[in-house]
């Protein structure tokens, strides 16, 4: 038995991995990361960008992005302090999950890590105060390739668990493209990111 649980999602590509805690009476140890175990769970990727985010209130939406091009991210996400409720969209052409979204609760209790493969666009809100948000990228930050839609998409379905009128945005994520005109130019075609 492995020391990580890997969990499928109905998004193609997209997994829920929980490695083991070793809980006592002083608290508790877990590996979060480990390349061996990794890989031998077969998420095989060269992480290179650790990030972290602190979102000091409930209500923080942050999203939905991606890199374009050479710049694409897979992003292996996890919480440490408080939770949110991670959202994610498959964006690839062809896929057969494609235009379909998934909200993962993931927060420093459950210990969760999702892995967001290149090709979806990401985002999340924080559903308590204090959210330190970690996350490792397989490909470093390129501001030329930043890209996202607004997370108002009404022809995707997506039901957010907080009033848009309430949600603190940067200035960014309250002025992206629509949906729409972000599938007139979609960079990313399944199977060739
Ligand atoms: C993402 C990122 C941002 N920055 C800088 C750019 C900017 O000045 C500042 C804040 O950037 P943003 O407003 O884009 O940060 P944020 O809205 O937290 O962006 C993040 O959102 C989540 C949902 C993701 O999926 C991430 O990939 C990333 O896009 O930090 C870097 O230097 N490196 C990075 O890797």
């Amino acid at each position: 038995m492995g020391k990580l649980k890997v969990t499928e999602t109905k998004l193609q590509d997209v997994k829920i991995i929980e490695p083991a805690i070793f809980g006592d009476k002083r608290g508790f140890f877990t590996e979060t990361y480990s390349d061996r175990d990794f890989k031998e769970a077969g998420i095989n990727f060269n992480f290179i960008q650790d990030n972290q985010s602190l979102s000091a209130d409930a209500g923080v939406l942050r999203g939905l992005h991606f890199q374009r091009g050479k710049a694409a991210q897979t992003k292996l996400i996890r919480v440490v302090s408080g939770a949110v409720l991670d959202l994610i969209v498959d964006v690839r052409a062809g896929s057969p999950t494609y235009k379909q979204w998934e909200g993962y609760i993931i927060s420093a209790s459950n210990h969760r890590q999702l892995l967001v493969p290149k090709g979806f666009a990401h985002g999340f809100v924080t559903l308590t105060d204090n959210v330190n948000f970690l996350y490792k990228c397989d490909n470093y930050y390129d501001a030329a390739a930043d890209g996202g839609f607004s997370f108002k998409t009404p022809e995707l379905g997506i039901q957010w668990p907080i009033d848009f009128d309430q949600a603190i945005t940067s200035e960014k994520d309250a002025n992206q493209p629509t949906f729409a005109e972000f599938e007139k130019n979609n960079p990313f075609v399944y199977g060739e990111i």
